[in-house]
């Protein structure tokens, strides 16, 4: 039972890391390989991405032939037994789980569920398997509100959240499990603030929506990705009043899981221990700032805030503990914690997204030059915060970080409108994973470059003039604040309908992995044109394509056109959607999202596009509209939905209240009918007008929905919106 990994003649130690893709997981596995463990990482990329393991790969060279990665659940029992059937695993250091307070406020039980019964499963799995050697990754969140500082292992625990209380209850389960069976061998480790990122910048803290942490928005605000930020109190009995916490290098934390596992094999009778893992050294939130100003040379703007509920005014740690019996103590400092988050905030202004978007345009024709003169732009549009050799470094190191991709962070005076009100709908619109801020373009731009796994390229490039002071999200912000919540107006991401094999609640996951796999596409994507333009004046896909503008009947009756491409008008129109549609739906979709949002408000045709699904996920919804469960019930819809994956009016987004689908008869609709969706409440898909049965035997109703219809119909929905509104072309983003 399970593998033994053979390395320089002995036998390699085979550690479990779960949640090794995430910020301190990917670290740790970095130190486990160059310190000779074989590390076989778990973990569901809920909060992740894949290129983290790439690039822990990249970084350990010749070691990474010791790594195995393994899409996985820690909740999926069988997963999770598969995991520890294929490899002898001796010990395991545990990572995966939720970790945003306030999420867990509003649904703990999702927290309950990942974090607790997660951890069972993985126990349960470890008792099965017979490892018993655990280093869990618990938090300083236990200590609560210390009566004193420095926080000492022996305190009493309190939590003040649901995410706080995970990891009390689990640090519970931990000790009574040990007491049921003394052979286990466990190490609980209370870490307090970690910063910081690999020094090569390869690796860092890649946070989903806003960052709830300190470093990682002042990084978003110096990147110009945020305007300014909150300092949440200053009134505290402090040095100068702001919180102080215990902040410790990301590095310093992964030099102290392996000792942890030292420790565990060198000492039986270890029991179940909590170790504090901190610098012992306080610094405030200006100190912080300070110093992130000082490595970085950005000036930080800020604003005193209210203190935010729940803070504590001082909270470090003892390191005592950890120094004397794991043999450790945090060497890095501030300075060191700052300068490499820079580092990695220079190179990946906008997280491991960076990294598809790169891919997705790396050899695009027309790139070198748009990108070339949006990078010029940036630099002179970028206010001049700071001066000196700092200033020069951080704009080489920007314009680096933004070769080989086309499409820029939105300006800091762009971003700076945006975020005038926190909570803003274009303020969410650009916190929300993969939902980036656009910007204007000069000429040209190529809305999207696909690498489908045919190996063809196809670009749809859309031709205008440029409009001095536009930008979609500036126009959407505007358009919002005109008209409110316009119901006609709600324009959302897609899912990700070229999946087509995924189930339900993995979108992100999947939108995220989506610059190198695209399956589903293949099918009907062979025969994609080299090149395509869109566009007032081309006049080609209109004559090429006369159905686009025909929205009646179904596709079966629709006349088969030859294109100039010698392709039916369907293949063509299958071939052309599922361009706009890939580029709408994976990582580097920002540029085509922004464009039909766009097209649909700012020309008045919303009504005419009205894409929903994934809506929770994406946040665009949210964007344009507000919150969905904002949305007034039963309100007169014409517009269209195009939806193309079960979440697309799902329970979580609430729309599903929203849209009265089936007493809408103008309303067309896409996309799977789940319990999940609520959309089995409006209409049955599979009996419903214009779907086909399947040709699929996975989702049925999803692939007909895609292919035969919401594909041909996206085409005539842009192209119209194109026609008619010329001069909003001139405005799409690259
Ligand atoms: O935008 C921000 C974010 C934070 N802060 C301040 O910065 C300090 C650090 O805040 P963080 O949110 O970065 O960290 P916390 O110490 O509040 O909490 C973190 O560390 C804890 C352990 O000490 C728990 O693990 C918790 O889950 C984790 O978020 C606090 O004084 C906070 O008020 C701001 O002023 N503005």
């Amino acid at each position: 039972m399970g593998e033994t990994i053979q390395h320089g003649g002995g036998a390699q130690e085979i550690v479990l890391v779960t949640g090794g893709a995430g910020y301190i997981g990917s670290h740790t596995v970095v130190e486990l390989l160059q310190q000779g463990y074989f590390v076989v990482i778990v973990d569901n990329l809920y909060n992740s991405a894949e290129e983290c393991v790439n690039r822990v790969r990249e970084l350990v060279g010749d070691r990474s032939q010791f790594l195995a990665f393994h899409k996985a659940d820690i909740c999926d029992t069988l997963q999770l037994d598969a995991v520890f059937r294929k490899y002898k695993t001796s010990a395991v250091v545990h990572f995966a789980g939720l970790k945003a307070v306030g999420e867990s406020v509003a649904e703990p039980l999702k927290y309950y569920k990942n974090n607790v019964a997660g951890t069972l499963n993985l126990l349960e799995c470890m008792k099965k398997y017979d490892c018993k050697k655990l280093v869990f990754s618990s938090s300083a969140t236990v200590y609560g509100q210390p009566k004193s500082v420095p926080c000492m292992e022996d305190f009493p625990l309190q939590a003040a959240n649901p995410y706080g209380r995970t990891k009390l209850f689990i640090e519970e389960i931990l000790n009574d499990l040990y007491e049921s069976d003394k052979t286990w061998r466990i190490i609980m480790l209370r870490y307090f603030n970690p910063v910081g990122a690999h020094p090569s910048g390869r690796i860092g803290e890649d946070p989903a929506g806003i960052p709830n942490n300190l470093m990682p928005f002042v990084e978003q605000v110096a990147v110009g990705r945020r305007k300014e930020l909150s300092v949440f109190g200053k009134d505290y009995p402090t040095r100068d009043g702001t919180g102080i916490r215990d902040y410790i290098h990301v590095l310093d934390l992964a030099a102290g899981h392996v000792a942890a596992l030292r420790k565990l094999a060198v000492t039986p009778d270890i029991g179940c221990e909590p170790y504090n893992l901190g610098t012992g050294r306080g610094t405030s939130v200006l100190e912080m700032v300070a110093a992130f100003e000082k490595a970085s040379g950005k000036k930080i703007p800020l604003r005193i805030s209210d203190r935010r509920p729940g803070d504590c005014a001082e909270v470090f740690g003892s390191t005592k503990k950890a120094e004397e019996e794991l043999g450790w103590k945090a060497k890095l400092s501030i300075e060191d914690m700052c300068r490499d988050q820079w580092r990695w905030a220079c190179k990946n202004p906008w997280g491991y997204r960076e990294h598809y978007a790169a891919e997705a345009h790396k050899s695009a024709p027309s790139a070198g030059e748009t990108e070339a003169g949006l990078v010029k732009q940036e630099q002179e549009s970028e206010p001049d915060r700071s001066k000196g050799d700092a200033e020069t470094q951080a704009k080489e190191a920007t314009k680096t970080a933004l070769q080989g991709r086309q499409v820029v962070p939105v300006r800091s005076t762009d971003a700076q409108k945006g975020e005038g009100k926190s909570g803003s709908p274009s303020a969410r619109m650009a916190d929300k994973r993969g939902s980036v801020p656009a910007r204007k373009l000069t000429k040209s731009a190529t809305v999207g470059r696909c690498d489908f796994t045919s190996g063809q390229d196809s670009v749809v490039r859309v031709q205008g003039k440029p409009e001095k002071g536009s930008c979609i999200r500036k126009g959407v912000e505007e358009n919002v604040q005109a008209h409110g919540k316009r119901q006609g107006d709600v324009v959302s991401n897609m899912g990700n309908p070229m999946r087509g094999t995924s189930t339900n609640g993995h979108f992100r996951d999947q939108r995220r992995k989506n610059g190198s796999t695209t399956s589903g596409a293949g099918n009907v994507t062979s025969a994609l044109p080299r090149s395509l333009s869109i566009g007032p004046g081309t006049g080609t896909h209109k004559d090429r394509c006369p159905l686009m503008s025909n929205r009646s009947g179904s596709a079966e009756r629709r006349p088969k056109v030859q294109t100039a491409a010698g392709s039916s008008v369907r293949e063509f129109a299958h071939e052309v959607t599922n361009d706009i549609l890939f580029q709408m739906t994976t990582p580097h979709s920002r540029v085509s999202i922004p464009a039909l949002i766009y097209h649909g408000v700012m020309s008045g045709r919303a009504q005419d596009v009205m894409m929903l699904s994934d809506a929770c996920n994406s946040g665009w919804i949210e964007a344009v509209v507000g919150a969905p469960r904002a949305v007034p019930p039963k309100v007169p819809c014409r517009s269209t939905i195009i939806g193309s994956n079960d979440l697309s009016l799902g329970t979580r987004n609430g729309l599903h209240h929203a849209f009265p689908l089936h007493k809408s008869k103008s309303m067309e609709f896409s996309g799977m009918s789940s319990p999940l969706n609520g959309l089995h409440h409006a209409f049955p898909l599979p009996k419903g007008k214009g779907f086909e049965r399947s040709v699929s035997a996975r989702h049925p109703a999803r692939f007909i929905c895609e292919t035969m219809h919401v594909r041909s119909h996206m085409v005539g929905l842009f192209q119209k919106a194109i026609d008619k509104t010329p001069a909003a072309t001139s405005h799409l983003c690259a």
